[in-house]
């Protein structure tokens, strides 16, 4: 077996040509030349990535060393060898030896005390880009040591036997070789959450509460944060055009306040139109980089209603294409943290407050739906519980998490929201999913304050706090009975729910108090 160092300089003093630092248009002309993809009429670069349209979690792995054994919570983290990501890495770096990288050095990070300078390696002029858009890229290219490697050949099979893995693709994160290597899937995603899990390795055992969230702040300078799984409404919703954006997805939260992590934003381009999501719409233009969105082959005009490939289509632009992005990505302590969650049950309030118990037990909980298209063999909607809403990038004890979020929420007395962006009226497949319009007009009534005088009343059964008014919003739709046809049905329907709510946090008990367990749903 190789036995050297396993470093980007190790696999890059045998690859055969490298691409250093090329710029944004550099990248375009590469990407074109290698036929990586086509240009839109809107003028990005559209790549397809074949068979992985979206994450494949059964494909990652974190290398279980003895200096991370006890450190990485192995029930919600797969395990593989030393050995699987020695033999992984030398396919790598042999393949690199007849074929062209391209290299540059980004940051994660926006808080300069906290960030992560990360060398990117990818096989893929496009991939190049889309990391230069969606981490902070620095102005010149920086001249320190890097801390982390990022290697990217989606040319590289595993063969499942040989390497002890689940299928051709794998993910996999090395923290004593601070390396991260991919292959198999060209998927874009995978590059992103895998430095998103590095960092929420790194940032709590500094005592920074990572989190996987979007961010905005109003024009008071207060800020807001936006928890949600895949698909609940991180990315469209922190688009607002009354507040500034300072990130679509992931943050961290120190002693100064929240700052974000990456560069710039990967949002869903299913059913994308320039009248729901304006801004979304507009920052799909040159250097931003299309994902599996269908094109008009003679007009090459976008084409997001065509979920041929996937549904989970997406461009990726850098900050600096939403009008009113802050830069740099940073802001106070949150005013209000929103839980965003797609119920697929119908069955949950399309905004509900939450006292700090309960805060915290939805949090653990982190009730929502997998979305179609995100992970790989989901078609539609599956009610999940996702620690933290974001428990697959989560490699320390989820209680770390959880208690960093409750000492922030106690010392800054924050306010908390549980906002259903997912059915109404019924179950997936019966009800409609909730409005955008409305959805966008509590989350503004809330943060302005507009909700602050109304009256809220305890819901029977999920016993949080429902308003009984909303600007803007029909009032018969504050109460989701009120929404459904057949009352009974309801019910039925939100005892089921109740249910899993209470199977899922026995595997708390014990780690977390009681009376933080025993505040959830009852029927
Ligand atoms: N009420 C709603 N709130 C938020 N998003 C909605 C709503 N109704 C439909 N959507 C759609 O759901 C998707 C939410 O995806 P996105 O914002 O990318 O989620 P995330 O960033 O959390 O993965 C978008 O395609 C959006 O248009
Ligand atoms: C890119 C992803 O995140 P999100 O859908 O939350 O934007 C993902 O989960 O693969
Ligand atoms: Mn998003």
């Amino acid at each position: 077996m190789y036995n050297k160092d396993f470093s980007a300089e190790d696999i890059l003093s045998v690859t055969r040509t490298i691409a250093r630092d090329l710029t944004v248009p550099e990248l375009f002309e590469e990407a074109i030349i290698n036929r990586e993809g086509m240009l839109s009429k809107r003028g990005a670069i559209c790549i397809y990535t074949g068979k992985y349209t979206g994450r494949s979690p059964k494909d990652r792995f974190i290398v279980d060393t003895p200096s991370v054994h006890n450190i990485v919570s192995w029930t919600n983290n797969a395990p593989c060898t030393e050995d699987t990501f020695k033999r992984l890495y030398c396919k790598i770096r042999n393949f690199t030896k007849n074929h062209k990288m391209y290299v540059s050095d980004n940051f994660v990070g926006a808080d300069p005390e906290h960030q992560l300078q990360v060398k990117c390696i990818t096989e893929y002029a496009a991939q190049h880009l889309f990391l230069k858009e969606l981490f902070i890229n620095p102005e010149i290219p920086p001249t320190t040591p890097h801390d982390f490697t990022l290697v990217c050949c989606p040319s590289v099979l595993a063969d499942p036997l040989e390497d002890s893995v689940h299928s051709e693709a794998f993910v996999i994160i090395n923290f004593d070789y601070k390396m991260v290597i991919i292959g198999g899937t060209k998927y874009c995603g995978e590059m992103k959450k895998a430095i998103f899990s590095v960092m929420n390795y790194i940032l709590p055992q500094k005592g920074i509460l990572s989190m996987h969230c979007s961010a905005n702040v109003g024009k008071d300078g207060k800020s807001a944060i936006f928890f949600g799984l895949s698909g609940t409404g991180k990315t469209t919703l922190s688009a607002d055009p009354h507040r500034e954006l300072i990130g679509d997805d992931e943050h961290g939260w120190s002693e100064n306040g929240i700052f974000n992590i990456e560069g710039g934003c990967y949002a869903k381009c299913i059913h994308l139109t320039e009248d729901t999501e304006p801004e979304i719409y507009r920052a799909v233009k040159y250097g931003s980089v299309l994902e599996n969105v269908v094109l008009d082959p003679r007009t090459r005009k976008e084409d997001y209603d065509d979920a041929r490939y996937t549904e989970n289509t997406r461009v990726a632009y850098p900050l600096s294409y939403i009008p009113n992005a802050i830069h740099p990505s940073m802001a106070g302590h949150p005013n209000a943290i929103i839980f965003l969650t797609a119920d697929a049950f119908g069955v949950l309030p399309p905004i509900s407050r939450l006292n700090p118990k309960q805060a915290m037990y939805h949090f653990l909980s982190g009730y929502t739906s997998k979305v179609a298209g995100t992970e790989r063999g989901i078609v539609e909607p599956q009610a999940t519980f996702s620690i933290g809403f974001g428990e697959p990038f989560l490699p320390l004890s989820p209680l770390k998490y959880a208690r960093l979020l409750e000492k922030k929420i106690q010392e800054h007395n924050t306010k908390v929201y549980l906002v259903n962006t997912g059915w109404t009226g019924g179950p997936y497949g019966i009800g409609s999913r909730m409005k955008l319009k409305y959805t966008r007009a509590m989350l503004s009534a809330a943060l302005d304050g507009k909700l602050d005088n109304v009256g809220w009343v305890a819901d029977s059964i999920f016993r949080v706090e429902v308003p009984d008014f909303c600007p803007e919003v029909p009032i018969d739709i504050l109460k989701p009975i009120n929404t459904w046809a057949d009352k009974a049905a309801y019910k039925r329907q939100a005892a089921k729910l109740v249910d899993l709510f209470a199977k899922n946090v026995r595997k708390f008990k014990g780690e977390m108090d009681d009376d933080i367990l025993s505040t959830g749903p009852k029927m």
